[in-house]
């Protein structure tokens, strides 16, 4: 892969070019995609190996299962309303769990029953792998891994980083196969899809094990790092906060009787729903889209673009060429298709390599946002630069402060919380 110059496209015939749906990835990534990811993470695999993990991918956009998932996001969010009433130190933390659980569920069947050791080496491989992307010379200059191993003095670090994310996707992957094997496991994307024999996925078991692994953290963190940006905007445009909450008070309160936001509350809440694409363009979740391959040769706004020709989706300068883009400003989208997150939207990618899981991420930041806001009044607990997501860290990235708004809003959680124990219990354990 060799970027040879900078071409700004602009973001406004975003809608033409995805439709000609002629990207593909064919360039080279040894450190990112072979050493750290063995080769087998489907994000960043090259066109023939991926066609047939995308072939299988494709059933977490069907509608019969975005349902089943849709209950699944209800239920999670419930315990992460219940985490923020109880520690509300702690929301960076119940946005992970809440966004882990969910991926957790969608694709191993279970409720996220994991020690928090375990929890930090998954956050752990996830960020590193995040990181690694576009981060190494070599992956600009492939061909230096063609030297001798000893001319390649940064093998050792990245192939040891590499043994470590396998090592833990073991540790994550070999229960679920054995209880599928056993005939013992839950209904989820590994049993129904990715191990069934209908499926006939093609892949060995470590093929299937990075495939599993690969959606499970691709998800969960996309869906965390999008949430703690939704609660800096909240935190910073306090005005913006206001006005959601107002849209969502007039559809789940009437006079003193209180429900929670549902899913099929999505149409009757186009400000919330707006949130969702303003919050992904305002702070990008994913800053530079992994390169893209033009597949033929391509007329383009009077340019001409011959195939081959790698590029980049480049979502910080995409979002800039927004008025006031510093602005948080989820009105900016509602146009009739602010519920269809992908409609004239880059930040999840394009092209055949489209997140597969932009259904499911549509939803699972629907809920949260309309969850959290109607439940709790988010404001600043100190000094905020809100440029500086620090999604990187486990810690606390920035400080807030999140109050539930009543004591009617509290007893609503606890009212909610048992039908997510029962789900929860019926697997053996109880929710930590
Ligand atoms: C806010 C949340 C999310 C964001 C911002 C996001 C963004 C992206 C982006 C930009 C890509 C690369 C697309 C391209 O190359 O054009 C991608 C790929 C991918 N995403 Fe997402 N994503 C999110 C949530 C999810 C969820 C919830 C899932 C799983 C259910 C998921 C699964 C994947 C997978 C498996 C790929 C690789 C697809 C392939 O190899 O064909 N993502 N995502």
């Amino acid at each position: 892969m060799t970027p040879a110059s900078s071409l700004c496209m602009g973001h406004r015939q975003w809608d033409h070019s995805q439709a000609r749906e002629d990207y593909q990835r064919e360039t080279q990534m040894p450190i990112a995609s072979d050493l750290v990811s063995n080769g087998k993470r489907t994000v960043i695999r090259q066109e023939e190996e991926w066609q047939e993990g995308r072939r299988v991918m494709h059933q977490l956009l069907s509608g019969s299962n975005l349902k089943v998932y849709a209950g699944m996001q209800e239920l999670e969010s419930v315990d992460m309303l219940r985490r923020y009433v109880r520690e509300p130190d702690l929301w960076f933390s119940h946005n992970f769990r809440y966004a882990t659980s969910v991926l957790y569920r969608i694709v191993m069947g279970y409720p996220l029953n994991k020690t928090r050791a375990a929890l930090d080496d998954y956050q752990r491989v996830t960020i590193e792998f995040v990181t690694t992307i576009n981060r190494s010379y070599v992956d600009f200059f492939p061909s230096l891994s063609k030297l001798p191993h000893l001319l390649q003095p940064w093998r050792h670090y990245w192939a040891q980083m590499g043994s470590f994310h396998r090592r833990v996707f073991q540790q994550w992957w070999d229960p679920i196969r054995a209880a599928v094997s056993k005939g013992s496991a839950p209904p989820s994307f590994v049993r129904d899809v990715l191990l069934h024999p209908d499926t006939r996925y093609s892949g060995d078991d470590e093929e299937a094990m990075y495939l599993a692994t690969s959606v499970m953290a691709a998800g969960g963190d996309n869906t965390r790092m999008t949430i703690n940006t939704f609660i800096m905007a909240m935190i910073t445009h306090p005005e913006a906060q206001v006005r959601a909450r107002e849209e969502i008070d007039r559809v789940c309160t009437s006079g003193r009787s209180l429900r929670l936001p549902r899913m099929s509350d999505l149409l009757e809440m186009p400000y919330v729903a707006a949130m969702i694409k303003e919050t992904l363009r305002w702070r990008p979740t994913v800053p530079i889209v992994p390169p893209h391959q033009v597949t033929e040769n391509l007329e383009f706004d009077g340019h001409f673009i011959p195939a081959g020709t790698v590029f980049l989706i480049n979502s910080i300068a995409l979002s800039s060429e927004f008025d006031n883009a510093h602005e948080f400003q989820p009105e900016r989208w509602i146009d009739g298709s602010e519920a269809r997150t992908t409609n004239n939207f880059w930040g999840f990618g394009g092209g055949r390599r489209i997140c597969v899981g932009w259904k499911v991420a549509e939803q699972a930041l629907f809920i949260a946002f309309a969850r959290l806001l109607y439940c709790f009044e988010l404001s600043p607990r100190g000094p905020i630069d809100n440029e500086r997501l620090n999604h990187q860290t486990v810690n606390e990235p920035f400080p807030v402060k999140a109050t539930v708004r009543s004591a009617e809003h509290a007893l609503l959680i606890e009212e909610e919380a048992p039908k997510y124990e029962a789900s929860f219990s019926k697997f053996g354990s109880t929710a930590k």
